[in-house]
């Protein structure tokens, strides 16, 4: 049995992984971190205060020893600047996947082995298990609909022997029955949406905050002008909705195809595979991580390009010490720089890493 400081969110999941640990003998402590507060007059509802108030009833109806822990500089500098950066200089981050390595796995993990606790939990869905070598491993989480491994792709295994993640075992409607069981008041709570601590604050309204608009034409794959765009950092490449722009042919739509940044150009096309720059091939992916064995020889696995896509067969060449090059069979649609890619070994996570070269566009 384990010390274990879990993280409660104030969600249904983080409870329910909560009461489990407690279930299975753990000695539980929860924590809720304050990484984000909306004191810088963004728009939108920021809801952490219920969160707040929601993980500590939880803590309080299972009888646990309950702590919040301010991690709001850390936050700032790890996920905030890295956000807004990323935006600026035209790449699509995902700061969902940097939050586990850098905070909940990162500053957080420190903190609790710092304090005497032996493992960190959180709610996510996805399953940890022991190697025969003594390695820990991550495998999809049990609900198909939920697998939340594709966040866990930069985690090191160091965190990975430090993390527990009791939910992922479970289907969801099981998770839910858990802390039903527990009578535990996040039981019926919706699930959270938005970006990781930024809570519903709508990403576009977040990034205004920090970039100025910047508008420009946007234009069609022939240089034609089409309408006017707020700022390229706004638009993401396949980004189907929101840039304005209704399509004359019956049942097919303009989607984002490129940025031409020179020219301050949104370049639109339509949403199919000859769009040239829509589908590729190949690319170069930087700051790969792995969680057993190292990317040291060509292999075959799979790679997931974005959360909501599935993990489709590549081949994956070593570059140098954090860079692979892969080559997807099938060519993918909106392959963008920032993104994170994610790799497979039928159900076990090998690793992550941000793409940063997209080429063999077809
Ligand atoms: N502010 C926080 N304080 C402590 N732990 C957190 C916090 N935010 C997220 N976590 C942990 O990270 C896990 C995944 O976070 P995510 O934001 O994806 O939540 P979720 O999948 O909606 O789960 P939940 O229902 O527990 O909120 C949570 O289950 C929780 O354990």
């Amino acid at each position: 049995m384990a010390k274990v400081l879990v993280g409660l969110s104030g969600g249904v999941d983080s409870s329910a992984a909560a009461a489990l640990l407690i279930e299975q003998g753990h000695e539980v402590s929860g924590a809720f971190m304050k990484n984000w507060i909306n004191a810088e007059g963004l728009p939108g509802d920021c809801p952490w205060e219920q969160d707040l108030d929601d993980a500590l009833a939880v803590a309080r109806k299972l009888g646990i020893e309950f702590r919040v822990i301010d991690l709001i500089d850390q936050y700032k500098q790890r996920i905030v600047d890295y956000l807004v950066e990323g935006y600026r200089s035209g790449i699509t981050p995902n700061p969902d996947v940097w939050c586990n390595r850098e905070m909940k796995f990162g500053v957080f993990l420190d903190y609790a082995l710092e304090q005497g606790f032996e493992r960190v939990a959180t709610g996510h869905y996805a399953r940890r298990r022991e190697l025969s070598n003594g390695q820990a491993a991550i495998l999809k989480g049990a609900d198909p609909n939920k697998d939340q491994s594709y966040f866990l792709s930069l985690m090191t295994q160091h965190q990975v022997a430090h993390a527990m993640f009791p939910a992922g075992e479970m289907l969801k409607p099981e998770v839910r029955e858990v802390a039903r069981r527990h009578d535990l008041p996040t039981a019926g709570k919706k699930d959270s949406q938005g970006i990781c601590f930024i809570g519903e604050i709508k990403m576009r309204d977040f990034i205004r905050h920090y970039i100025p608009d910047s508008p420009g034409d946007i234009v069609d794959t022939e240089g034609k002008v089409l309408g006017r765009h707020d700022g390229l950092h706004l638009y993401t490449l396949g980004q189907r909705k929101g840039h304005g722009v209704a399509s004359p042919r019956d049942g097919m739509a303009y989607v984002v195809v490129g940025k031409d940044l020179a020219n301050n150009r949104l370049i639109l096309g339509w949403d199919e595979g000859v769009t040239p720059g829509l589908y590729a091939r190949q690319a170069v992916i930087g700051s790969v991580s792995t969680i057993n064995e190292p990317f040291d020889r060509a292999m075959r696995v799979e790679a997931q390009p974005r959360y909501r896509s599935k993990a489709e067969p590549c081949r994956v060449t070593p570059l140098g010490d954090d860079c692979v090059q892969i080559e997807f069979e099938k060519p993918q649609r909106a392959l963008a720089a920032g993104q994170i890619c994610a790799f497979y070994e039928g159900g076990r996570l090998l690793g992550g890493g941000v793409f940063e070269k997209i080429e063999g566009a077809v």
